[in-house]
């Protein structure tokens, strides 16, 4: 696997990596069990030191595994520096072993731990600590265990800090079924792992801190990592200033097709977002009855009125990159449409309806392509249901994008980026009021922006996705701070990626 110029990416790693790592350590470096969970322990006490230095009451609640174990280290130095502390356990044995033997320091020191009871319900602390399960989890939450993560959600105005993988979630996948600790900070052990950052598990984790205990990169060497992480920091390294003499046909020339009867605004919002996001050049082709207001609206995209393909022809001769879809309908005009598009050999964006149509055919060979599913239409394309698609957001956006040989943006609360011989992309940035109708639209645009310019030597389709993601989700958060999140609207992203796509002229 290659990840071209987006090879710096932090990376996050599946749970049996971890545990292959951490046997990695043991046997280099000398460390044994106890060390680790010492190390794991005081890093959670670190970092709710620091987040919640008012903190008087401290509850714990620790599972029968190592995860326990952590959490029973974290309880001790919270009891010795003074602290009131309450852990709260489940019925089980504690694993023996390191966890065991945490457990039995806090109680031997004067520690105290009770069971949880249902009825009880839980005492009045300043801040809960999750140390329930971690990366052992292997099978949804049920009985006690259950009862306690509802009564931390419904029964608790307390923050609370996750440990290692909020207790619930399925730390590859990032699914739970519906019980699941809800963190305000999880702390994450030796790596990421990718269930922290999309799906239900983004959701759950809520802010994701890395503590690596002390472990060398190296311990990660031979692995494969299952994703790299984008985030908002690595934009300034890939939008460098334009070089002063360029002139626009260095920008490429994105053709935005799409906006059957009805559905003028999709296109218009595709559109503006390629402007806005710098390409060359925008056309854009519709139907005639949308030409005027989208002339009104943006003079600077060459709007022609397309009522069939072969008028489509000349506009595909001239461009250099096509987003299809916004709008594009399911009608015949669409279909027409979208086979002239597909007869080029010009790099392409496709959405919307231009993916159900695909869907509908059962085309496999989209060329070099973006596509850029909803897990709805994910769900069609690969005649699955939404909920197999959202179970495992990274495995359902590789198996898409090994179904159709091209690169996927797979939508949604951390919109995971993969192609066929990358190492898959997760989106760090974004939020819900991006779930609005024309969201979409502006992230067609955006992506076909940045194939049509490169860098400015050409970028690969995967490298524009994941780019043109995470701005549009960058620009998202950045939008939703100007004036909240309900209410966000997609042209309200314009300016901000704008300004992100120019970030040193901004510093
Ligand atoms: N192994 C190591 O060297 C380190 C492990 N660490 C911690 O240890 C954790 C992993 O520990 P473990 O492998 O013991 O696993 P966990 O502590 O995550 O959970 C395993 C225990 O829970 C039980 N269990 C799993 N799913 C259950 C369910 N749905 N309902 C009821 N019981 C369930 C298992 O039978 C087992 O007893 C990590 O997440 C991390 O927090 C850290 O201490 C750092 C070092
Ligand atoms: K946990």
């Amino acid at each position: 696997m290659r990840n071209g110029f987006l090879h710096d990416l932090p990376k996050v790693h599946r749970s049996a990596a971890v545990r292959v790592a951490e046997q990695v350590a043991m046997s280099r470096v000398g460390l044994d069990e106890d060390d680790l969970m010492a190390r794991a322990g005081l890093a959670a006490w670190r970092l709710l030191l620091d987040r919640w230095p008012e903190a008087q009451r401290i509850g714990v609640v620790c599972g029968p595994g190592n995860n326990g174990g952590d959490g029973y280290v974290l309880a001790e130095l919270a009891r010795s520096s003074g602290r009131h502390v309450f852990v709260l356990r489940l019925g089980d044995e504690v694993k023996a072993g390191a966890a065991r033997r945490a457990a039995e320091a806090y109680l031997l020191a004067g520690g105290e731990a009770a069971t949880f009871v249902v009825d009880d319900g839980l005492p009045q602390v300043d801040v809960w600590v999750d140390a329930l399960f971690g990366i052992g989890l292997h099978r949804a939450l049920e009985g006690a265990a259950a009862d306690l993560v509802a009564a931390l959600d419904h029964d608790n105005a307390a923050p609370i800090l996750a440990l290692d993988i909020p207790s619930g979630v399925d730390a590859d996948s990032g699914h739970h079924d519906g019980v699941a600790v809800r963190a305000d900070v999880t702390l994450a052990f030796i790596a990421g792992k990718p269930g922290l950052y999309t799906g239900r598990g983004r959701v759950a984790a809520g802010e994701v801190v890395i503590d690596t205990l002390g472990l060398a990169d190296h311990v990660f060497d031979d692995l494969e990592p299952a994703a790299c992480i984008a985030r908002i920091a690595a934009l300034p390294r890939w939008f460098p200033p334009r070089a002063r003499d360029a002139h626009k046909g260095r920008f490429g020339h994105v053709l935005c097709i799409g906006g059957d009867r009805g559905y003028g605004g999709a296109l218009a919002l595709c559109a503006e977002a390629a402007l806005r996001t710098g390409a060359g050049l925008v056309s854009a082709a519709t139907r005639a009855e949308h030409v005027p207001a989208l002339l009104a609206r943006r003079p600077e995209c060459m709007t022609r009125a397309v009522d069939d393909a072969s008028e489509l022809q000349p506009l595909l001769d001239a461009a250099s990159v096509i987003a299809i879809g916004p709008g594009l309908g399911d009608g015949e005009w669409g279909a027409a449409m979208l086979d002239a598009a597909l007869a080029t050999d010009l790099p392409r964006v496709l959405d919307a309806d231009a993916l159900n149509a695909i869907a509908r055919r059962d085309a496999r060979t989209l060329g070099d392509a973006v596509i850029t599913p909803h897990p709805g239409e994910a769900a069609r394309l690969l005649g699955e249901t939404v909920a197999e698609v959202e179970r495992d957001r990274v495995q359902a956006a590789r198996r898409l994008a090994g179904r159709y040989a091209c690169t996927v943006v797979l939508k949604g609360a951390g919109s995971v980026i993969a192609a066929p011989g990358e190492i898959p992309a997760i989106v760090d940035a974004g939020n819900p009021g991006m779930a609005t109708g024309g969201m979409g639209d502006v992230l067609t645009g955006t992506i076909a922006a940045l194939l049509a310019q490169g860098r400015p030597q050409g970028l690969s389709c995967f490298e524009a996705a994941v780019c043109g993601a995470l701005l549009h989700a960058a620009a998202g958060d950045a939008a939703a701070r100007d004036g909240g999140e309900r209410g966000l609207l997609p042209s309200d992203l314009f300016p901000q990626l704008r300004r992100l796509a120019n970030p040193v002229a901004r510093a």
